[in-house]
């Protein structure tokens, strides 16, 4: 069943004065038309690549057969990148079970390590226990100049060499990133070539947190078993109303970019919380903050996304969220889990005091929550919509994050931002070279 999304609980009929009238939501929405025009357009004239890849199947063998290479024979394969090089990966990766509480861990071989935040004892202390003569990495960096990818791979580089491996590197390592361009320096290229490194290409057209459809999330994805193709399936569903000219209100991706942009310019409301339900959905909520933070905040404009998940994050940010201050737009990710997990014995219910577990499975509860969640949110006044998957498979996570992806791109456009640029986070770049370079 595709995604279902349902803003019933965003307007003021529901959630009181602090809700959108549909007249200020209808307005906004109707801003959008041009958006859909320019998409449409640049998805038949190949203009933005990102809108090409859900029909695309001829890079999905060259996909598979990477990931395969890497696990061939390994233990542990590490995926060093950082932001849009590594989320969409995770965020795959996840929905085949990897970094699951517990069952994650005993996944059977390769084990698959995402190496995105450069801490140095974290780094020193992986290098150390890492297994390396059967230890293979994919280097992903799209610029190929990240200081802390570049860091990482120089660490690894010299840890196989001390640990006599430094003639079968080749073996072992695989690049990710743009393209050579003669005059261009590409320094991640430039370090590992010479080491007979193979590089597969990062489209030059995707930006990194636009990424997670290409090589460059399909390969950690295929790797634990994550089936592409129905990735890619699902990306196209999302992308379908666009291309087939539906009306805005037809198309979920305008509707949830209308409804952002509503709140943040008619009440002020600019943080956008994403409650996904389900362990597999975590890593979700991490690359939707990159996406959502990145391509939006510029030019003193923007929303803040706050990830959370659930139940969890009922017994810590839900206080705030129902009682604190009503300045956030509320996304809930639901799926159909009653009758799902555990079921519970009715005499350790009754035992307990808890009569009402009794027969009842794990997901009956959680299935309890999410709803009692929407519910309690809509009447403390916060308006929320909710995002339903019956399952969350391979083709409903390419679904969910095309619809992110093409949420943001409209929002983009409707708050007059360019949605794939991040200028201002290379300031703190290189004063954080010089500042190195004094050392
Ligand atoms: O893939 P690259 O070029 O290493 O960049 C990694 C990340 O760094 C950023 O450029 C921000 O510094 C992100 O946009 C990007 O996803």
């Amino acid at each position: 069943m595709p995604l279902k999304q349902t803003i019933d609980t965003c307007f003021d009929v529901e959630v009181g004065e602090t809700g959108l009238t549909r007249a200020e939501f209808e307005a906004v929405l109707a801003r959008t038309e041009p958006v859909l025009v320019w998409l449409r357009e640049a998805r038949e004239t190949g203009a933005l690549p990102l809108l090409s890849l859900p029909a695309k199947t001829a890079d999905l063998a060259g996909i598979r057969e990477a990931a395969d290479w890497l696990a061939d024979g390994s233990t542990d394969v590490l995926v060093l990148g950082t932001g849009g090089s590594s989320l969409g990966g995770q965020t795959l990766a996840q929905v085949a079970g990897w970094h699951l509480p517990v069952s994650g861990d005993f996944r059977p071989a390769p084990r698959l390590h995402f190496l995105d935040n450069l801490d140095p004892h974290g780094l020193a202390e992986a290098l150390a226990v890492l297994p390396l003569a059967t230890t293979r990495a994919i280097v992903v960096s799209k610029s190929g100049g990240t200081g802390e990818t570049l860091m990482q791979t120089m660490a690894l580089l010299a840890a196989y060499e001390d640990a006599g491996l430094k003639g079968a590197i080749g073996e072992r390592l695989l690049g990710l990133s743009e393209p050579a361009v003669s005059g261009k320096l590409n320094k991640l290229r430039k370090l590992l070539e010479p080491f007979g490194v193979r590089f597969h290409d990062h489209d030059p057209g995707v930006g990194g947190r636009f990424a997670a459809l290409t090589n460059v999330g399909l390969i950690p994805a295929a790797l634990v078993g994550l089936d592409v193709a129905a990735v890619r399936a699902g990306a196209a569903r999302a992308l379908a109303p666009v291309r087939d000219k539906a009306a805005p209100g037809a198309v979920p991706s305008a509707v949830g970019a209308a409804l952002a942009v509503a709140y943040a310019e008619a009440r002020g409301i600019t943080q956008n919380v994403l409650l996904a339900y389900g362990d597999r959905t975590e890593r979700l909520t991490r690359w939707y903050v990159q996406l959502w933070a990145e391509s939006l905040g510029k030019q003193g404009r923007g929303m803040t996304p706050i990830p959370a998940v659930g139940p969890v994050d009922q017994h810590s940010q839900l206080q705030l969220f129902l009682d604190g201050p009503a300045d956030k737009l509320f996304t809930v990710v639901t799926t159909d889990v009653a009758d799902k997990g555990p079921r519970i014995d009715p005499a350790l219910a009754a035992e307990a005091g808890q009569a009402e577990f009794g027969g009842r499975t794990v997901g009956d509860f959680v299935a309890s929550q999410q709803r009692a969640t929407v519910e309690t949110l809509a009447r403390n006044a916060r308006p929320v919509r909710v995002l339903h998957a019956s399952a969350l498979d391979a083709e409903r996570i390419g679904e969910l994050m095309m619809h992110f992806m093409l949420e943001t791109i409209i929002a983009a456009h409707l708050i007059g931002v360019d949605a794939f640029d991040q200028p201002a986070v290379e300031e703190g770049k290189v004063l954080a070279r010089t500042y190195l370079e004094g050392m």
